[in-house]
């Protein structure tokens, strides 16, 4: 018998079939560990923090507060509940538009299967992602913590502890950018490993525990855990400035990233974006950050901002050139900050043409789109079982704004790319390889297909 009560809302003891959606309802998937274990904590956890931080919140926002945090803390303490006890998803009471987008999508769930989707019983990333808006909207529907964004110091901590790393990959960055020399394929695919290990350090799979890992910095002896590398093609496509695979008017030298998690991941991140545009591959970059406190660690506008103002004021010459070189970029408009709260709804990136089609008309006027994470990952592939074998282009299934590279450690069990039989291999010698982030993927899709009529393909 189990420790929950999922005995009781018919859970089957059974892997994720191949090629279905990633669903808690199957025991024996990592949906399922995160349902039943992961999301309770995450809740527990916020729970216990406002509660200690109590006072201070108090005393930066107003005694009105106090109430509101009373009125917080019992809603989270009730959808930890909902969660464990399989309960259908509440619609949502925001008015925004994001959260009529996603009260729409449970209404049209619950009309095809004609009953409400529950926790357990609907596809992971609805309810994982549901869990941060709810989280959200629970802040949002008050008047003095209305912006209050309950994971801000978990990140800062996470910044704080990387200090370091951060530091060594500073001063290591620094030197390279400083070079007079013209980009080079060696120099880039380093930057870009390190940019992949640096998706290590999320703090939803810690479950919020900031921990320094130092061998990060070691991608030669960590190239054995990247399972499918593209790197090369990855140089290829940015290095090459006269790209017959452009079609219609473009930006072509623009660059854009979706990042990630702040700390360590998003300073990695910030190289990268700096290298392309100091070594004249892009001539700019779009960052992609989120709208709303996001899987704890993810970078909103504020994150950004708090970083480059800590890089100044650390103290480290290295750092500090690099916060007033990247603050100067974004006053210059070498690099944009661009949000968009299709990050943060709960569907896969194949409605992105639907929902959202003006972002995937703009990700088609970059030259390439580099995507960040686990979470990218599920949304990119359609948070499907598919056998491992199968092409990076196909698991796409259909979503070609523009040529994409993909960079993420694996925290859920969903790959595509693969060579056939590497992942049996794997799972020989490390039965938890999909879970752990300890294996990476470096991934490239050259395909590009355009709404607005002009489509074609590299
Ligand atoms: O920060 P990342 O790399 O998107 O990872 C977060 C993801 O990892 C997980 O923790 C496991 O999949 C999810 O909860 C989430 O998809």
């Amino acid at each position: 018998m189990c420790e929950c009560k999922c005995e009781s809302f018919s859970i089957m003891d059974l892997k994720t079939p191949r090629n279905v959606y990633l669903t808690a309802f199957y025991k024996r998937s990592f949906a399922f560990y995160t349902v039943k274990n992961r999301m309770p904590i995450i809740l527990t956890t916020l729970i216990d923090t406002l509660v200690r931080n109590k006072s201070e919140i108090i005393e930066q926002y107003g005694k009105a507060a106090k109430d509101e945090l009373k009125c917080i803390i019992g809603e989270l303490s009730e959808f930890k509940y909902e969660i464990q006890t399989n309960k259908p998803l509440k619609l949502l009471s925001s008015e925004t538009r994001d959260a009529k987008l996603y009260n729409e999508y449970i209404e049209r769930l619950t009309a095809q299967e004609g009953t409400p989707p529950t926790h357990f019983h609907t596809i992971w990333l609805l309810t994982e992602c549901y869990m941060y808006r709810r989280i959200r909207q629970m802040f949002e529907l008050q008047k003095s913590l209305h912006n209050f964004d309950p994971f801000r110091s978990k990140k800062e901590e996470a910044y704080n502890t990387a200090l370091p790393m951060i530091q060594e990959m500073g001063e290591h960055f620094l030197n390279v950018a400083q070079n007079d020399s013209d980009a080079d394929k060696e120099e880039f695919i380093s930057l870009l490993k390190l940019n992949l290990w640096g998706n290590k350090c999320d703090l939803s799979i810690t479950l919020g525990k900031v921990e320094e890992k130092n061998t990060l910095f070691d991608t030669a002896s960590l190239d054995r855990f990247v399972l499918c590398d593209h790197s090369e093609k990855i140089w290829e496509a940015v290095s090459n400035s006269t790209s017959s695979s452009i079609i219609g008017e473009t930006h072509q030298s623009e660059s854009n990233i979706i990042f990630d998690n702040a700390g360590y991941e998003v300073f990695t991140d910030l190289c990268l974006a700096d290298y392309l545009v100091t070594k004249k591959l892009a001539s700019s970059v779009r960052l992609y950050v989120k709208t709303i406190p996001w899987f704890i660690s993810d970078v909103m506008t504020h994150d950004l901002r708090w970083t480059l103002e800590e890089l100044k004021s650390s103290g480290n010459a290295a750092l500090q050139a690099l916060g007033e070189r990247w603050s100067n970029y974004l006053t210059e408009g070498v690099w944009d900050v661009v949000e968009s709260d299709f990050w943060t709804l709960p569907f896969d990136y194949t409605s992105m043409k639907q929902v959202e089609p003006t972002l995937y008309m703009k990700l088609g006027e970059a030259k390439a789109a580099i995507f960040k994470g686990d979470l990218n990952y599920r949304k990119l592939f359609g948070e499907r079982n598919w056998d491992p074998a199968t092409t990076v282009d196909e698991g796409l299934q259909g979503f070609h704004p523009t040529k994409l590279c993909i960079l993420r450690t694996i925290k859920a069990d969903i790959v595509c790319g693969l060579e056939e039989g590497l992942a049996e291999k794997v799972e020989a010698e490390d039965a938890k390889w999909m879970e752990t982030g300890d294996w990476g993927l470096v991934q490239f899709s050259g395909k590009v297909v355009q709404i607005h009529g002009g489509a074609g393909e590299v």
